[in-house]
């Protein structure tokens, strides 16, 4: 990659904060990459007259397709399909090599499925595209953590921790992020207390002995409550969360702003923001938006792909 990478960006749900950060931080992103927008000029220009926003010039956009109008915070089919074919668009503009990586603006699972979408979000529909195991990291250099199970309800975590899944999932995110520490947290409080509190540790205990016999630097079954704490960290970067919110609670109080969201084990490159479509501020004067995450998640992108080109 000699000249500033192409990167696909797909502008997430019409109704939520996507089509702000992607106008406002335009003007930072163009002097990173060159930056192709899946977004019609028809719901481009509406949402700049919404925000009271010029449209910057140049701003590359190609349109996904189905129409759209804007309906300011609320769920709707019509915005579902629409960041739907914004999100698929990108993805093929990379695996045709027309661009080099994807960044995703934030798109809303209740729109997707009102629009027939079945996928929980675009890490579960990009394990369909490539038949894939992908593994959804979140964070920032300071603490990054990666989610067993993910979208799925609470209830499913227990039954979803099964042993060769683990060990897998330890090795390939070890494999993708070359982490030479990893923190694998329990499930139960206090990580069972030895089967005073529940038994799943006993299961996580074997898989972090199997993945250390291949790379001895896993650790765990960590106690949850103290994993994260300021004396831990100081130890850990990386860590592995059983269920969603065991690890993004933790990372969203600590670093909610600066922190990506990265699709690992896939053959392409795909990051996103960490946050979602934020609808109770989308197109309301007086408050602000912030870009950070989507600006970190565009120089991510452009990182990991210059070392995937290096590699290869
Ligand atoms: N990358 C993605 O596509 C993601 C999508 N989502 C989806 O987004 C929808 C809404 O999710 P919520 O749980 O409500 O989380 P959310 O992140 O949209 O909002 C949580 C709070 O943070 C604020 N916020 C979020 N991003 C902000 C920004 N850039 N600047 C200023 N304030 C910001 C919101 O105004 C809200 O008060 C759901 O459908 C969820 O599944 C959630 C996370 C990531
Ligand atoms: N909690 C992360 C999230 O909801 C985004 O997931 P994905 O759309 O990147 O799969």
């Amino acid at each position: 990659m000699n000249e500033k990478p192409r990167i696909a960006v797909s502008v997430g749900d019409p109704n939520g904060i996507g089509l702000e950060i992607a106008l406002r931080a335009h003007e930072t992103i163009r002097h990173l990459c060159r930056p192709l927008y899946f977004v019609g000029y028809d719901l481009l220009k509406e949402a700049a007259e919404k925000l009271e926003l010029q449209i910057p010039e140049p701003f590359d956009h190609t349109s996904p397709s189905p129409s759209c109008s804007i309906r300011p915070g609320m769920t709707t089919a019509e915005a579902g399909a629409y960041s739907f074919s914004s999100f698929k668009k990108a993805v093929e503009a990379v695996e045709n090599g027309a661009c080099d990586a994807v960044v995703t603006l934030p798109i809303n699972k209740e729109a997707w499925m009102k629009a027939g979408i079945d996928y929980k979000g675009h890490t579960d529909a990009l394990r369909d595209f490539f038949k894939k195991e992908a593994i959804m990291m979140l964070g920032c250099e300071k603490l990054y953590v990666a989610l067993f199970t993910e979208h799925i309800p609470l209830k499913e975590v227990p039954k979803s921790i099964e042993k060769e899944k683990l060990v897998r999932f330890l090795l390939d995110f070890q494999r993708e992020t070359g982490a030479e520490k990893i923190g694998v947290l329990g499930l139960n409080p206090h990580a069972g207390d030895n089967g005073v509190l529940g038994n799943e540790e006993e299961i996580i205990t074997e898989a972090v002995g199997e993945a250390n016999s291949r790379f001895p630097l896993f650790h765990g079954p960590l106690v949850p409550d103290i994993a994260f704490s300021p004396k831990m960290r100081e130890s850990f970067t990386y860590y592995v969360a059983m269920y969603h919110d065991q690890g993004l609670a933790p990372l969203k109080a600590l670093y909610f702003d600066e922190s990506i969201n990265v699709s690992l084990n896939l053959p392409i490159v795909r990051t996103s923001v960490d946050h979602g479509t934020a609808f109770d501020i989308a197109y309301l004067q007086g408050r602000s938006v912030n870009l950070q995450s989507y600006i970190e998640a565009v120089k991510a992108a452009i990182a990991m792909k210059r070392r995937r080109d290096q590699r290869s």
